[in-house]
């Protein structure tokens, strides 16, 4: 579903990545784990094709972006990130926010078709977020919003779902309902490829991992081959523990680590 071979990107002389090849089959769930700045979100915007890599080849979906009209490509692609939640409107009452995710707009100037609201109301109601879908995006919680967000990015019904930080700014009972959502997704026909800083965020529905240092991939594969304290110490320069609990990593730093 996504084929990456040897990308690199250079940027103001710098290499911001530096030959990655990477193969993300269909039935694969996916968790990109790097230090801050080694390229995990630059390796997304390329998947997107928001980014294209100074050499290498990317194709997604079956199509090799450079011969095939990304525009397409992306409508069957979900995408929720810092910089999605900018751009839309946030005094937009919640259940027309997820509607636009069907049409990959940010807003519709025109009334919304029935059957899209109706659609948007019943995600919501998956979600248990149904009590909100009056309120202006503006006024909802952090933890609502995100889910929010994976709700408008569901209601265009992807192939591929890509998620940069979804957790980021969360307490820990608003991380863990969002999580469960992430894990429900396993019901659904999607591929899901996943940035965070939390090897605790690696939910059952992953499947595979890619460490990446500095622009290079340190390792890809199965998460139980990948999340090795040897693998991460190469990725993170810490050493740690890693415990396994019902098929979640937990991580221990150790001391002087
Ligand atoms: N358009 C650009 N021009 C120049 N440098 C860039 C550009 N885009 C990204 N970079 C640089 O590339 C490097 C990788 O950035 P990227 O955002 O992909 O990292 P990241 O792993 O997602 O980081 P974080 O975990 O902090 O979000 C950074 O050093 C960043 O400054």
């Amino acid at each position: 579903m996504i084929s990456m071979q040897h990308i690199s990107l250079i940027r103001e002389q710098r290499r911001i990545l530096d030959d990655i090849s990477l193969d993300m089959s269909a039935g694969e769930n996916w968790v990109i784990l790097g230090r801050n700045g080694s390229g995990k979100t630059t390796l997304l915007e390329m998947m997107t094709g928001y980014m294209f890599p100074s050499s290498g080849q990317v194709e997604v979906l079956g199509q090799r972006y450079g011969q095939c009209d990304i525009r397409e490509v992306r409508k069957s692609i979900g995408y929720i990130s810092q910089s999605m939640v900018e751009r839309l409107s946030l005094i937009d009452p919640v259940w027309e926010v997820v509607a636009t995710g069907a049409f990959a707009f940010l807003r519709f100037y025109q009334a919304i078709p029935e059957d899209v609201g109706d659609r948007a109301l019943s995600l919501l109601a998956e979600m248990k977020l149904d009590y909100l879908a009056e309120q202006p995006l503006g006024t909802v919680s952090q933890g609502e919003r995100k889910k929010v967000l994976l709700a408008r990015a569901l209601m265009g019904d992807p192939k591929l779902l890509i998620m940069d930080e979804p957790c980021a700014g969360l307490d820990l009972y608003e991380r863990e309902k969002m999580l469960a959502e992430v894990d429900r997704l396993k019901r659904r026909n999607v591929m899901v490829v996943y940035v965070t800083h939390h090897i605790e965020e690696i939910v059952p529905l992953f499947s595979h991992v890619a460490l990446v240092r500095e622009g290079r991939l340190v390792a890809a594969g199965r998460k139980e081959d990948v999340l090795t304290p040897e693998l991460i110490k190469q990725t993170y320069h810490i050493d740690v523990e890693l415990k396994w609990d019902d098929d979640r990593p937990w991580i221990r730093v150790l001391a002087g680590g």
